[in-house]
């Protein structure tokens, strides 16, 4: 029997209604597990709302959206947590899933493909560079065996800051002299000698350095708008990477021939030095490419020169504009020393008050206050949230450290909140953060905060320390930089004069 056409129709008719809610339904659902977003532009996404310094940006932002938002940079969509819960969530309860970063076109170009720690995705190749690093370069016994290096580097630091307050134009350039210190160090204990002097086969270095730096901590379009990425090319910034790029790895080769010719056994060993030892394998298990070797010494000054001396810097600063916190230093330190012409490492451990100064001080100004974007591995629940693989997170440390549900008057510079405290910055109080913390955690932790501890004992201990005439405490310009690591945006400037006793 022939069926009349129009019933078909009504079976049609169901299966469209059925679809048709069933894709509303799971489209809201979806919605309703996805973070809300602020409105975003076509093309720009909301790149146009993160203004000159980002962390502030996102931080007015999430009093809006929540603790958890969802932005899109570019074409890539970006969560931004900024609670202690979500970064909790991230960093210790499924760590894991979210141990992978985003990749860098700078980084790609800069660190030899991303083959150094910082920006290597997750997985095998990382997991053996990182151990490289916790296990064989900045182990606590190899910390320790620096610590001539520091101690020598700091007392040249002092002997500058006396030659300066001899000098006529008694104001000295703080950041200069913190930033020196640090690059210093660094050298001698990566490279196994301050190549801070002259050119090395036409390679300035610490000017190639510098540059790698900064363009680290510059904005690539291209990351974000995959299609626009030929505008670095009209701008120059491709050039300029790709000079860098040559100039770092001419010095580095340099750096290796110097260690291949002289092979003697020295007292203390340089990254190189320890790198050159194990890159057959033999004790690790697997062998290192000159390229995986470079990128590593690389890593040392990229992650470890600009965030420790900014560190110094904003102590300094916050010292300055406080002088009752600055006397109680001094009074902790000097106290602690009589009788002694120079502090030395063992002489820091019983400086409590130094320790919460610099907690203080990294609570309210983390030099890395957005700390190193992370990626998704899989899918993954963020709270109540359902967030895809292959998501980008932002963890917004700087936000967090002044939540006034967790800090008593956050804005407030008062290191006395650390002394009867048991939160410390090594990544198990997720409310203090400025390391990161978890699988991706920073690795120079203790070498970072040894540096600090020693310079800033010394110096309160040798000098007092004004602002230069007519600035007042609460007048001192407290502007950030722009760039990944966020400084001072004008360098600190002091009056030192040696303590009488
Ligand atoms: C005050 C100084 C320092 C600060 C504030 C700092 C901060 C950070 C932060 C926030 C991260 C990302 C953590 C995360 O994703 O959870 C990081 C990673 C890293 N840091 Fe530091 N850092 C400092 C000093 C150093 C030093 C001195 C070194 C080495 C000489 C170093 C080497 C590294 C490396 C290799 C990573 C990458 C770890 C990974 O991706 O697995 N850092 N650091």
């Amino acid at each position: 029997m022939d069926l009349p056409c129009y019933s078909l129709l009504l079976p049609l008719f169901v299966f469209i209604f059925f679809l048709h809610k069933w894709f509303f339904t799971s489209s809201n659902i979806q919605k309703r597990l996805l973070p809300p977003s602020p409105r975003k532009l076509p093309i720009i996404g909301n790149l146009h709302q993160l203004g000159t310094h980002p962390h502030r940006s996102l931080h007015k932002l999430s009093q809006k959206y929540g603790p958890v938002m969802l932005l899109h940079l570019g074409s890539k969509p970006v969560l931004v947590a900024s609670s202690v819960e979500a970064a909790r969530d991230i960093m210790k309860t499924h760590d894991l899933v979210w141990s992978s970063r985003p990749n860098s076109r700078m980084a790609d170009r800069l660190l030899y493909g991303s083959k150094d720690v910082t920006f290597s995705p997750y997985g095998e190749y990382w997991r053996q560079i990182k151990s490289v690093t916790v296990l064989h370069l900045l182990n606590n016994k190899r910390v320790q065996s620096f610590r001539d290096v520091r101690e020598e580097e700091t007392s040249k630091m002092i002997e500058k800051i006396r030659q300066g307050c001899d000098s006529s134009s008694s104001v000295i350039d703080l950041r200069d002299l913190f930033s020196s210190l640090t690059n210093n160090i660094i050298s001698i204990v990566a490279l196994g000698r301050n190549y801070d002097e002259g050119n090395k086969n036409g390679v300035n270095a610490k000017a190639t350095i510098e540059k790698l730096l900064s363009l680290l901590g510059a904005f690539d379009i291209g990351d974000y708008i995959p299609w626009l990425e030929g505008v670095n090319k009209i701008t120059g910034l491709d050039t300029k990477v790709e000079k860098v790029a040559k100039d770092l790895d001419t010095f580095l080769e340099t750096v290796f021939e110097e260690h291949m010719i002289m092979n003697k056994k020295r007292e203390t060993k340089s990254f190189v030095d320890v790198l050159l030892e194990i890159q057959n394998g033999k004790e690790t298990g697997f062998p290192l490419e000159r390229d995986s070797l470079k990128a590593l010494l690389v890593d040392s000054f990229a992650a470890g020169t600009d965030t420790t001396y900014t560190t110094l810097e904003w102590t300094m600063t916050e010292l300055l504009r406080h002088p009752r916190v600055m006397e109680t230093l001094q009074n902790e330190v000097r106290g602690l020393a009589q009788g002694k012409a120079e502090i030395k490492e063992d002489d820091l451990g019983n400086m409590r008050y130094l320790k919460a100064t610099i907690r203080e001080s990294l609570r309210l100004h983390p030099p890395l206050p957005l700390l190193i974007p992370r990626e998704s591995t899989e899918d993954v629940k963020l709270l109540d949230y359902h967030i895809p693989a292959k998501t980008q997170v932002i963890i917004n440390a700087w936000s967090i450290g002044r939540d006034p549900l967790l800090w008593e008057n956050p804005e407030e510079f008062r290191p006395e909140r650390f002394l009867n405290s048991d939160i410390h910055v090594r990544g198990l109080n997720f409310e203090l953060i400025p390391f990161g913390a978890g699988r991706r955690g920073c690795p120079g932790i203790t070498f970072a905060i040894m540096v600090n501890e020693l310079a800033l004992a010394r110096i309160v201990h040798k000098f007092n320390f004004a602002l230069p005439q007519g600035i007042k405490e609460e007048e001192l310009d407290m502007t950030e930089s722009t760039g990944i690591t966020i400084r001072r945006k004008s360098p600190l400037l002091a009056i030192a004069t040696p303590c009488s006793n």
